[in-house]
């Protein structure tokens, strides 16, 4: 729910505080500051402490590009070799040739677009807000708590798979129509290219094909689409569209319109810019993934820069086992200087999303350690 005071549109969101209770609060709606034109920066998205400043993030040396896989080479050891080494060095890599018609990716920038250029009433009665481990809905990411800096974004997220994920909610957009359809087909030949890209990764770092594919299964398995809107922001000095995080997730495509250069991963201790260039899926490395392979590959530390003059789009499906499934890390040869124990996945999910802007991924990871 939306109220409006002095001019500024808000969304009515929930949180659980540090004594349990739900407690009531509300946060602007980004995409209403942005088109009132503010020249200034509201004190609540104002996020840039020393250690991380968004002005001084290295970009990645022009003598290197950045590693493409191409999915439809997989089946060539050259191509695992590739894989391997940009999963295990970043935790990040670009797709080609992964089998997504263009016109399935174009359907989904289509319906996004149309979702975010409806006027702020129009969105509110197309689509629900859930304050719940998922947060679905329409709203502004995870909220924790009425003091922490929000991020410059607004969202919309559901659950594509199991089918009855959504049942009595209303997380799929009524406006425009064909939203749900749209996203449920995107959503399926995504979990195609996850599905390949899961065996991919275990023959990569030699172990048997099936280990992590085995914990996912077709009517289960869990798809949940974020669609963030980064609307242009007035210091994008000051603010991030998203505070650092890694995803709660096994993998995470990602597909991105509007602009590009807002994706950022921490390496060495340094910010870099993600060189993602536009009409590409960039497919990152969940916490699960990470536990799944015993620490063989990590799920990257990541954040979203906001950009002054443009709006940026990105739609982010997390694809996880079922929820209930016990994943349990590999064993075997290979360098692992981890070690996991058994985790339900739902319940590693749950936690993960109890920490207020962490500064490192170590207590949601801990969850998952003895
Ligand atoms: O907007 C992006 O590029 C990244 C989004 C992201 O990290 C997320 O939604 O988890
Ligand atoms: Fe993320």
């Amino acid at each position: 729910m939306e109220i409006k005071e002095d001019g500024v549109c808000y969304h009515e969101t929930k949180f659980i505080d540090e004594h349990g209770l739900i407690r009531s609060t509300k946060v602007p709606v980004v995409q209403q500051l942005a088109l009132s034109g503010l020249k200034d920066l509201p004190n609540r998205f104002i996020s840039v402490s020393q250690d991380h400043p968004v002005v001084s993030s290295s970009i990645l040396d022009a003598s290197r590009a950045f590693p493409t896989v191409d999915v439809a080479q997989l089946g060539r050891t050259q191509e695992l070799v590739k894989l391997a080494s940009v999963a295990q060095e970043w935790g990040l890599f670009l797709v080609i040739n992964h089998g997504i018609e263009d016109s399935v990716l174009h359907g989904v920038e289509d319906v996004v677009r149309g979702f975010f250029g409806l006027s702020l009433e129009e969105k509110k009665s197309s689509v629900g807000t859930y304050m719940d481990v998922d947060n679905l809905g329409y709203g502004q990411n995870f909220v924790r708590s009425e003091e922490e800096p929000l991020g410059w974004i607004d969202r919309l997220a559901m659950k594509a798979a199991p089918s009855e994920a959504s049942e009595g909610l209303l997380v799929w957009p009524r406006n425009p129509a064909n939203f749900r359809q749209v996203m449920e087909q995107y959503a399926e030949e995504a979990r195609k290219v996850c599905n390949h890209l899961l065996e991919a990764l275990a023959e990569s770092l030699s172990l048997e094909k099936h280990v992590f594919l085995e914990n996912f299964d077709s009517e289960n398995s869990e798809i949940k689409v974020r669609v963030n809107y980064y609307p242009p922001c007035p210091r994008p000095d000051l603010a991030l569209g998203q505070h650092p995080h890694s995803d709660a997730s096994a993998l995470t495509l990602l597909m991105q319109f509007g602009a590009t250069g807002g994706l950022q991963v921490l390496k060495d201790a340094k910010w870099f810019t993600v060189p993602w260039p536009e009409n590409t899926l960039l497919v990152s490395v969940g916490d699960l993934m990470e536990i799944m392979s015993n620490g063989r590959v990590k799920s990257p530390w990541h954040r979203v820069a906001t950009l002054a003059d443009v709006e940026r789009f990105s739609v982010a499906l997390f694809y996880n086992p079922p929820s209930q499934a016990e994943i349990e890390p590999v064993e075997g040869e290979g360098p692992s200087d981890e070690s996991y124990k058994k985790v339900v996945v739902g319940e590693y999910v749950r936690n993960s999303y109890k920490y207020s802007l962490p500064v490192d991924k170590q207590p949601m990871m801990n969850f998952a350690k003895n």
